[in-house]
């Protein structure tokens, strides 16, 4: 049997949760929310609760064997990519879980398990009779755990720990990734800090782990029962539809901020979360906090392009020699890029002063690729970084200098961190597969690109990554102000038709 959804088919996520009688959370929070992120969800119900608006009556576990012809049922013709736990009622759930977790993850490789430890009703009462020694047990069988600062300071015993120590100790407990939820914390704000020691993608050992922290307002609602669960299925689906850890830990966080915006004010009532779809809308997605972030308030120097005249960058051919600059150079271009790798650092400088000083007489936008150093020394017009470049390149000597700056972004986390920047432009990207770099699991779509744009504030956009004089008007329709390419250029039978072919058809 084929265990491999089809292109056609939505992303599949089981949610293994108690069913809440009154409608706000468990399998009604997670149904909800995979109707609304166009997943596909089935449920096996662990228990069905007796609970209202003020108490959790009682919990009724459902008999192991009653799960066990589900999962073989759904196994059949509905299988997960991802599974989402919440309300585990006893140890014979917890055990029969942990070995059909086991079986599963051997059939399905890629199947990713989430874990929302509810212990504790937000109505108040408990939810579960399991002990700290068993719930540890299930944690080397979870991709994701997302406790509140409440559940993750019973899963490790910690008391007065910050949420960086709380999640080191839940990932080092088994767990790959752990996203401690703010919303129960005290503060003005709700951050929401995630670990991510090695979810899918990276090696897994504590020295790779990358940490993630988002902050929201807070919002005073009485319209939130279900939003704990609502957010471990929201992350589900995303990772579902194949986003990154950290941009499924964005959008789920948009996707709670849009919920919980959606009645405001307090009232005695006690009411569900409400599920409004994909979060699109710029307001509802959270400020991502970094050092470098906090730093810089200036934005960079403009491109000088004047968009309200309908005026665009256009097309920005990225090439990797002085011969390329010379040829592209009298085509009166906007913008060019040089990208040089793998060049001793003699004869980079070289390249890198000769490239300024070709590019002089020309209204042609200079952006030299990585070395903002040299950069800097011989008077580039710009300087274009990755998100790998941020932390060590000094941003303040850039914008000290006068340099534009271009930062390259892919998926709506990066998007979200390099805007805060207020660089010159932002690049997205890869918009598709491209040969001329790996991009692997980082390629956005036309879909993607416009949720994207629809965050951008009044900086210029360029798109990048396997685009060509086929697919260009695509990109261009999505409302771009300009498209990056290398290949469509340099390995073009006749460059200078292309550019033309590109620029004729990015008119109006
Ligand atoms: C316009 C534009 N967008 C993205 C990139 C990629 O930059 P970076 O992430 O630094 O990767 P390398 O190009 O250095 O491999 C770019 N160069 N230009
Ligand atoms: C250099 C580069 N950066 C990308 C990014 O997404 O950041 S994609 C890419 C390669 C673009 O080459 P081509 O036009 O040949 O596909
Ligand atoms: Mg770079």
């Amino acid at each position: 049997m084929n265990l491999a959804p089809t292109s056609k088919q939505k992303p599949i996520l089981w949610t293994i949760s108690g069913a809440d009688c009154s409608g706000g959370a468990g399998i009604a929070a997670d149904i909800k929310t995979g109707f609304s992120l166009g997943a596909e969800v089935c449920s096996l119900m662990t228990a069905n609760t007796v609970q209202n608006s003020h108490k959790v009556f009682s919990i009724n576990p459902v008999n192991i064997d009653v799960l066990q012809q589900q999962v073989d049922a759904l196994l059949a013709d509905k299988p997960p990519s991802v599974i989402k736990i919440g309300l585990l009622a006893n140890s014979y759930q917890l055990n029969w879980l942990s070995l059909t977790l086991i079986k599963l993850k051997q059939r399905v490789p890629e199947l990713a398990v989430i874990y929302d430890p509810v212990g504790q009703a937000s109505v108040g009462g408990y939810l579960s009779s399991l002990t700290r020694a068993e719930l540890l047990s299930l944690l080397t069988l979870v991709d994701i755990i997302t406790p509140n600062w409440q559940e993750a300071e019973a899963l490790t015993g910690l008391k007065q720990a910050s949420e960086q120590e709380l999640a080191h100790a839940i990932c080092q407990l088994g767990a790959k990734a752990c996203i401690i939820k703010g919303g129960h914390s005290q503060r003005k704000t709700s951050d929401d800090y995630c670990l991510d020691t090695g979810f899918h993608y990276k090696a897994q050992t504590p020295d790779d782990s990358i940490s993630y922290r988002l902050s929201s307002r807070r919002y005073q609602t009485s319209y939130s029962h279900g939003g704990g669960c609502s957010f471990a299925s929201a992350l589900g689906a995303f990772i579902a539809h194949g986003y990154l850890l950290r941009d499924a830990f964005t959008q789920s966080k948009a996707f709670i901020n849009q919920g919980l915006s959606a009645y405001q004010g307090e009232d005695n009532y006690y009411g569900a979360f409400e599920q409004q779809g994909w979060p699109r809308d710029a307001g509802y997605f959270p400020g991502v906090l970094t050092a470098t972030g906090e730093k810089l308030t200036a934005p960079f120097a403009s491109l000088g392009i004047k968009r309200q005249n309908g005026k665009k960058l256009g097309l920005y051919p990225v090439i990797d020699s002085l011969a390329w600059l010379e040829r592209l150079l009298p085509l009166g271009l906007e913008i060019i890029q040089l990208r040089v790798k793998n060049t001793d650092p003699a004869a980079l400088e070289h390249i890198i002063a000769e490239a300024v000083k070709l590019a002089k007489p020309y209204k042609t936008r200079l952006f030299i690729n990585d070395h903002w150093q040299l950069a800097i020394k011989h008077g580039a017009y710009g300087v274009h970084l990755g998100q790998e470049d941020l932390d060590s390149a000094d941003l303040a000597q850039i914008q000290k200098a006068g340099l534009r700056l271009g930062i390259s972004t892919h998926g709506c986390y990066e998007f979200l961190l390099a805007q805060q920047l207020k660089p010159s432009y932002l690049a997205i990207g890869a918009i598709f597969a491209t040969q001329t770099k790996d991009m692997t699991g980082q390629i956005q779509g036309l879909d993607n690109l416009s949720r994207l744009l629809a965050l951008a504030t009044d900086i210029p956009v360029v798109a990048i990554g396997g685009i060509n004089l086929e697919r260009a008007a695509k990109v261009w329709q999505t409302g771009v102000d300009s498209m990056a390419v290398v290949t469509a250029i340099t390995l073009a039978a006749e460059p200078e038709q292309a550019v033309n072919r590109f620029r004729q058809l990015m008119v109006g």
